[in-house]
């Protein structure tokens, strides 16, 4: 693990040295920067930033730096100073979760570089799935149906921690399944230190958020690799259409831009500019619809990498945390908060009788050719003051 002292971290050191700049002359959006060692460290005003952000813009950087398995196991995450993180904190570990990152962008190098009359024997959405893998242009980007510029491969947690039938998969992938299984559960932890925070500031009852999103219960929880050869330049579109995400928490990893979001009342999509060592974290329906609105879940899409980037394939790893498949997605009982905003806003969020894995269906399909585009939307409209 490293151990550099801030000096030797500073932030003109948050490039990625192996990768054309990312330019200095588009717009970029205004992401807070959350420190990991903070938070574990119970640092309020970490927390409140991470309230702020959760609020407001739905998306922010975690740094994951100078955050070792031992700072969490003994110094870090005492329950005294944040309760309800018991089971989990041994892994939070921010610098297993960058190597980790690191080793599965080279095998994702692999997995693309297969011949697509291989990749396409692991599309599963004639099986009703969204796991495995997803053609160049099998999505569509708008309600014109218009093809995506991407491919995805998609890895189910159910499957790699063996609650779930395995599901077919290439070859090359079966030596990498004890590192997907570690990146699963550092992600995941991850993701239940953010639920714990939440739910506290919230004012939910104790381990509300995080008894929804067990690491062992079943899920839609999946690790995507994104891939996105470099477009024409007199023949570029979005390569990822504007979408909001469909469960709790993701967590991605950049290195080229390309990410954008659309910021609350603007209309004027910004680039996320990725930074070393630090991971992008944004928030999914599941969270608007489980908090009646009080979190947000940001509109974002891809485009082809900006500047001298434009020329190299883009390629992102993400984890997307979702709720257990049987939960309904609906305001949680407990919080004062909650129940206040949902008595405001009953008709903007609506109570709909839905479980994660419907929800996540009609989503992730509805966004494939020959979908139901009509039925692939998400929270976009829940659009509260906070
Ligand atoms: O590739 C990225 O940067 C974002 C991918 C994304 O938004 C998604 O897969 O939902
Ligand atoms: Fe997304």
């Amino acid at each position: 693990m490293s151990r550099l002292s801030k000096a030797e971290h500073p932030d003109a050191d948050l490039n990625f040295l192996d990768s054309p700049p990312f330019p200095e002359d588009v717009s970029t959006a205004p992401l807070l920067r959350i420190s990991l060692s903070k938070l574990v460290q119970g640092d309020q005003g970490e927390i409140d930033k991470l309230w702020k952000a959760c609020r407001e813009l739905g998306f922010f950087y975690l740094d994951l730096r100078e955050v070792g398995r031992a700072d969490s196991a003994t110094g870090g995450v005492e329950s005294n100073k944040l309760e309800n993180i018991r089971d989990f904190d041994a892994d939070i570990d921010g610098e297993r979760l960058l190597q980790d990152a690191k080793d599965l962008f080279e095998i994702g190098k692999e997995i693309f570089d297969l011949p697509v009359e291989e990749k396409i024997k692991y599309d599963l959405k004639d099986q009703g799935s969204y796991f495995g893998y997803k053609g160049y242009g099998q999505g569509i980007i708008n309600a014109k149906g218009t093809k995506d510029r991407n491919e995805f491969y998609n890895v189910s947690k159910d499957d790699i921690l063996g609650l779930s039938e395995p599901l077919p998969a290439p070859e090359l992938l079966e030596p990498h399944r004890e590192l997907l299984k570690s990146f699963m559960q550092h992600s995941h932890a991850l993701v239940n230190l953010l639920l714990s925070l939440l739910n506290r500031q919230l004012g939910l009852p104790c381990d509300k958020l995080p008894s929804l999103h067990r690491l062992a219960s079943i899920s839609g929880d999946q690790v995507r690799w994104v891939n996105a050869p470099p477009q024409p330049t007199d023949d570029q579109r979005t390569a990822l259409g504007q979408h909001t995400d469909f469960g709790s928490v993701t967590i991605l990893f950049n290195r080229l831009g390309g990410l954008q979001v659309l910021p609350p009342n603007s209309d004027e999509w910004s680039y996320v500019k990725p930074l070393r060592g630090h991971a992008v974290i944004n928030l999914g329906d599941a969270m608007v619809k489980l908090t009646a609105g009080i979190l947000r879940s940001n509109i974002h899409r891809v485009v082809n990498p900006p500047g001298q980037q434009a020329s190299h394939t883009r390629m992102s790893l993400v984890y997307f945390a979702r709720p257990a498949d049987d939960v309904i997605l609906k305001a949680l009982h407990g919080s004062n908060l909650i129940d206040e905003n949902r008595r405001q806003n009953p008709e903007t969020l609506g109570e709909e009788e839905i479980t994660s894995k419907e929800w996540i269906l009609r989503r992730a399909l509805g966004r494939r050719q020959g979908g139901d585009w009509s039925k692939a939307g998400g929270t976009e409209s829940v659009r509260l003051e906070t």
